[in-house]
């Protein structure tokens, strides 16, 4: 936005300047959540997971989550921009987003694509050196039968290989690092960060500016243009339901002046859900086989030469499959972690190992973000109501990934390894058993979406041809809560061609 120097931008972030250490190291990702980085989100209890809270975190920083992920480049499916085009987005379809993703991205191998990028800000690479442990899952993969799979972007997801990541020379680039950093200087960009906003201010139907808390102190700003709302899948309906934007009974009930009644505000929340099965093995092997020496010498090589196994994000041996015959595309994301870990790391195993990430990709459940209270302090109510499709399709694929798991573990290419498969899903044997693991043990890989989701029907938050928010002046919305449904990829690279059209209806 600030490429243009007649326009003034004020950048708001509620997190602190500069990047950490662990955010910058790929290997360190993990060590940010439940940090002051964190926003320290969790599920409200989940009735088909056993009553369980489940984690989701997200980056509290400039570049937001992209600070603090994984750093995996995946797009979604042709069918899946094809499918919100067909639900009232017109101008959305695999056709017309492309050039979008192409915009922003620097993929020197695969340059010569018709699909890729070359000369964008983001660069999107090979991971430079991959554990064997990595290679060897990858190859059990080809001999359980998917096919590698050399450019997972291409519009056919299908097969194992490895991901490609944003990275460059070795530490994590993203929103903050490619797209920010290279203009702050700018003069006519501001970026004021520990500013959490608390209130959009609105006058005869026009959004006009925002209060925010800083250092504690109440601060306003005015924008004489329009503001765009970039706080993420919770944040954004957080705020616009603060505002008074919303569904009116809702508002009403927690004693909110209703400004704009919006009913889609919050509804039609979607993520992916993992479910993870891990193998331990007495042989050393992989980064869970490594003395706490050895992770230190990394950490070393790492902070001497931006190489070694620090600069791995251990996200990258994948690939998509179908959990059960008869499915017209992948309905799973698969990955061969080197390590036997538990909850992303929060929980390691005393030995090395592997853990199979099977993510549900296209869920047919969804959920809602609603107030608790009227004090932004206070976080919203999250719930993504996982596993409530009444035929039971999530459940089905999500026990099939658990036997794919099971599949790849048994080739002869692993065999060396002895490996065994650890408590609790190692004691699930029959389909019933293997779903009561589901429910007792998913968690979230961190993909909320659709909470202003865009469209022309009654509950759509967003115009799909402006994402200005519907019925209301001065107000835009850029983020991943503005997505029809999710997509079947990480969520990452569809946030930044969603922010790249933003921009450009901005310039119109
Ligand atoms: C641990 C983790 C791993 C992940 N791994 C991957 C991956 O490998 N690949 C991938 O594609 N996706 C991954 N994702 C998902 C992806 O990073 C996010 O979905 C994506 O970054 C969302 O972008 P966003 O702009 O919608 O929101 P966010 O990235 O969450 O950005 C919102 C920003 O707004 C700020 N903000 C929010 N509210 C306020 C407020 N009231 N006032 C001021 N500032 C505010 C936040 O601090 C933040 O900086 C991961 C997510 C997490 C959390």
């Amino acid at each position: 936005m600030s490429a243009d120097e007649n326009r003034k931008v004020l950048l708001l972030e509620a997190g602190p300047d500069g990047m950490p250490v662990a955010a910058r190291m790929p290997g360190a990702w993990i060590s940010l959540i439940d940090t002051e980085y964190d926003w320290k989100y969790h599920t409200v209890p989940q009735a088909n997971c056993l009553g369980r809270r489940i984690a989701w975190p997200r980056g509290k920083l400039l570049g937001g989550s992209g600070s603090t992920n994984a750093l995996v480049y995946m797009r979604g499916t042709p069918s899946d921009y094809d499918r919100w085009r067909s639900k009232g987005c017109e101008g959305w379809g695999w056709d017309d987003v492309v050039p979008w993703f192409r915009k922003s991205e620097n993929n020197p191998r695969l340059a010569e694509s018709p699909v890729h990028g070359s000369s964008g800000e983001l660069p999107v690479v090979d991971v430079p050196d991959h554990d064997p442990a990595e290679e060897l899952w990858v190859e059990a993969a080809q001999e359980y039968g998917l096919p590698y799979n050399p450019d997972f972007n291409s519009g056919d997801q299908y097969g194992c290989g490895f991901f490609q990541v944003f990275m460059k020379d070795g530490e994590r680039d993203g929103p903050a690092t490619a797209f920010l950093d290279p203009v702050r200087a700018r003069p006519n960009l501001t970026v004021v960060t520990s500013a959490f906003v608390t209130r959009l201010l609105v006058e005869n139907g026009r959004v006009r500016g925002v209060e925010y808390l800083r250092n504690g102190k109440p601060e306003t700003a005015m924008a004489d243009a329009e503001v765009v709302l970039a706080g993420g899948t919770i944040n954004t309906p957080h705020l616009m339901m603060l505002s008074g934007i919303g569904p009116a009974d809702h508002l009403t009930e927690h004693g909110i002046a209703v400004v704009h009644d919006l009913p889609g505000v919050g509804q039609s929340m979607q993520d992916h859900l993992n479910c993870v099965v891990t193998f331990v093995t007495n042989e050393k092997f992989g980064i869970g086989g490594m003395t706490a020496a050895e992770f230190e010498q990394a950490t070393a090589e790492w902070s001497d030469s931006r190489t070694g196994p620090m600069a791995n994000p251990w996200s990258t041996s994948g690939g998509h499959a179908n959990s059960r015959p008869g499915l017209a595309e992948p309905d799973l994301q698969i990955y061969g972690i080197a390590t036997p870990h538990r909850d992303h790391a929060r929980y390691m195993s005393t030995v090395p190992g592997l853990s199979m990430f099977n993510v549900l990709q296209r869920p047919k459940s969804s959920g809602t973000l609603t107030l608790r209270s009227a004090d932004p302090l206070m976080h919203p109510a999250i719930d993504p109501n996982y596993l409530s499709d009444p035929d039971g399709e999530d459940m089905r694929s999500l026990v099939g990934g658990v036997e794919l798991s099971r599949g790849i573990a048994a080739t002869k290419t692993l065999a060396p390894l002895r490996l065994r498969e650890a408590f609790p899903s190692g004691e699930a044997k029959t389909k019933e058993e293997i779903a009561q693991f589901v429910r007792a043990q998913c968690q979230s890989i961190y993909h909320p979406t659709s909470t202003c989701r865009m469209g022309t029907d009654d509950m759509a938050v967003t115009d799909p041809a402006t994402l200005k928010v519907r019925g209301l002046d001065g107000l835009r919305i850029c983020d991943a809560s503005v997505f029809p449904d999710v997509v079947a990829s990480n969520i990452m690279a569809t946030v930044l061609m969603v922010a790249e059209r933003g921009a450009d209806f901005i310039q119109q």
